[in-house]
């Protein structure tokens, strides 16, 4: 593999990359500290810095590089952009994780290294517990002078092992931990008691934290305004004393997870306790100029101090690009919302899916009031919220096993498709250990695809495309990759029970998508969401991005603790409007609520419009 001079390397697969972003990209000395608005392309650039160090030899083979994100598809996302910029091989080095997902894997890879009595056995399982998991907890414990609230949030912080003379809280805490592991055979843990056993699994093991340091030369931390304290702790035990250089990037405006432990000071603390340079970008890549002047109305008030990016995205609309939609009855907005999507679908070429839906909360509700007029004219809504079996449809598609069987089931469905068939065959010289410069094995790795998708054709030319076929196809790819092939490559896939749990939900999402389809091809697209509108939280629409997006639900009730004295929902109104690449639209119902006046009257000052919408 050819390496580029660090002086003549270019940024890779876009135009140009502003002097601030490229000054921060070549800062490979000292840690940075990205700081910029929305769209300005601060993943992006992580995934061109990745490609810099990658491709120029800065971070030469084996070492690689550990990126964080908070989301499984954001840490897809951006795996996706480095992949897309650099060879298989130069990509491989390239280690994306949520934070939750490489704590779990240093767990799974380091269990029996973690000190007694926390040690928990091979066969744990997750709990993905609310704050009524905490209330009942407390309540039938005769505990309930403790606040939920703060007990969660001392769970998640509380270092092991816990001091046996502690407050009536840390006595509290010390008794859940026995409560979850009390059961030998059904060990329950949350992430964040994965976080704390991690933290003392490497605070207690010198040889990790060296294998760590060596590993990973350079760290990347995406959304790093919502890093809580513990996420932070254990990178401080990872990496103290290492050489390691760390790219954060994130947006103060956006910090939405306040209420799950996120740092107010997240900034200053990684300036500090890094050394960092801070670097701010600029430019907006996302959205055109008149919206992008309307983000920043919100933008000031967020931050008197922010400053006016500048818009390099074109407008592709004539009409209103913000505005507040006020209707009457749930079933006239439902209506109007479906026949308005419809039409934009169809006069002017908007894809479903780059028109979102998003909401506060209840995604489910939502869904179940709009899926009816949605259907009728013929408009396929998706909650990517919901679960297929035990893992949501947005974290299934950001998962190993789903690209790979894809991939393979794409080039049975389609005849040419050359893309999908680099990928997959790049798939099996990775799980094959091939060396990229062995011809022979290369071939033969060529052959067998070659064999197979013949074959796996053949089946599905002579197969419906129906729901009761949809487990035996999966099984077809699974058997031609080999699960124990996939469990040996993927950490996350190595305890049965977290492989079983996405293999599940691949069938069973593959079933839901053959109902009502007459191709495979077809079935694979409803699969992957194109062609159907995405309904999803704020929370989960954090780092993407849409032609359109209407906010369904700017009244008191849907979205009560939309109040000036919470700035944290402030951030989160910003987060959704700055999803939009061109429109952005809030719906008012009467049946749902009151018009919260404040919202209303800072977008209408920053030239949204308020009006009764008919078609
Ligand atoms: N240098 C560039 N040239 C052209 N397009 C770019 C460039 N940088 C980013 N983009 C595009 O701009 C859009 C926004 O980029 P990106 O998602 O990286 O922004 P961000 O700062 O992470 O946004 P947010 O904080 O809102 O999630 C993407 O479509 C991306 O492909």
């Amino acid at each position: 593999m050819s390496v580029v001079r660090p002086e003549e390397w270019q940024p890779q697969g876009v135009g140009f990359l502003e002097p601030n972003a490229l000054r921060a990209l070549r800062e490979t000395e000292r840690s940075v500290l990205v700081a910029a608005s929305p769209g300005a392309g601060k993943t992006e650039f992580l995934a061109q810095k990745a490609a810099y160090l990658l491709q120029t030899g800065l971070c030469p083979a084996p070492k690689r590089i550990l990126a964080i994100s908070f989301k499984r598809d954001a840490a897809k996302n951006l795996a996706d952009r480095v992949a897309r910029r650099c060879s298989p091989e130069q990509a491989r080095r390239f280690d994306s994780y949520t934070f939750d997902g490489f704590a779990k894997n240093l767990l799974d890879r380091f269990r029996a290294a973690v000190p007694e009595p926390y040690r928990p056995p091979a066969d744990y399982h997750i709990e993905l517990p609310d704050i009524n998991h905490y209330r009942y907890y407390l309540n039938i414990h005769n505990l309930r002078t403790i606040n939920a609230e703060q007990f969660a949030r001392k769970l998640a912080e509380a270092r092991l092992p816990l001091n046996d003379g502690g407050s009536k809280i840390i006595k509290a805490i010390q008794a859940y931990w026995n409560s979850q592991y009390n059961d030998h055979d059904h060990v329950l843990l949350t992430f964040s008691m994965i976080n704390r056993l991690v933290e003392l699994l490497i605070r207690e093991n010198p040889y990790i934290r060296r294998a760590l340091h060596l590993t990973y030369p350079v760290v990347f931390l995406d959304e790093y305004q919502d890093t809580t304290f513990a996420q932070f702790e254990l990178l401080q035990t990872m990496f103290t004393g290492s050489n390691t250089i760390f790219t954060a990037v994130g947006d103060d405006k956006q910090r939405i997870m306040l209420w799950a432990g996120a740092m107010p000071n997240a900034f200053d603390k990684f300036e500090n306790y890094f050394v960092a340079r801070r670097i701010s970008l600029n430019m907006n890549w996302r959205s055109h100029k008149d919206l992008v002047q309307i983000q920043h109305f919100i933008a000031r008030r967020l931050d008197p101090d922010s400053v006016s990016p500048e818009a390099r995205a074109d407008r592709m609309s004539d009409g209103d690009i913000a505005a507040i939609w006020e209707f009457a009855t749930i079933e006239e907005e439902s209506d109007y919302l479906a026949r308005w999507i419809a039409r934009e679908v169809r006069e002017e070429s908007v894809e479903p899916h780059d028109i979102a839906i998003l909401v506060r909360m209840r995604a489910n509700r939502v869904e179940d009031r709009l899926a009816a007029a949605f259907s009728s004219h013929d408009l396929d809504l998706r909650n990517v919220a919901r679960n297929v079996g035990n893992i949501s449809i947005q974290d299934l598609l950001g998962e190993e096993l789903t690209k790979i069987l894809l991939r393979l089931l794409r080039l049975g469905a389609t005849p040419r498709s050359p893309e999908n068939w680099n990928a997959s065959l790049s798939d099996l010289q990775h799980l094959e250990a091939v060396d990229p410069a062995d011809e022979v094995a290369q071939r033969l790795l060529h052959e067998r695809l070659q064999l197979f998708v013949r074959e796996l054709r053949q089946t599905l030319d002579g197969l419906k495309p129906s729901r009761k076929n949809a487990k035996q196809v999966a099984i077809k790819a699974l058997d031609f990759i080999g699960t124990s092939v996939l469990q040996r490559t993927f950490p996350s896939y190595h305890r049965q029970a977290d492989f079983n749990r996405v293999w599940e939900g691949f069938v069973l999402l593959l079933e839901k998508s053959l109902l009502n389809t007459d191709s495979w091809a077809a079935a694979l697209d409803k699969f992957e969401g194109i062609g159907q509108v995405p309904l999803m939280t704020i929370h989960k629409s954090k780092g993407l991005e849409f032609h359109t997006v209407i906010f369904y639900g700017l009244d008191n009730k849907s979205w009560w603790s939309l109040r000036p004295e919470r700035p944290e929902e402030l951030h989160s109104f910003f987060v959704a409007f700055t999803r939009a690449k061109q429109r952005a639209f809030f719906t008012l119902c009467n049946d749902s609520g009151e018009s919260i006046p404040w919202i209303e009257e800072l977008l209408t000052s920053a030239g949204a419009k308020k009006y009764k919408p008919s078609l």
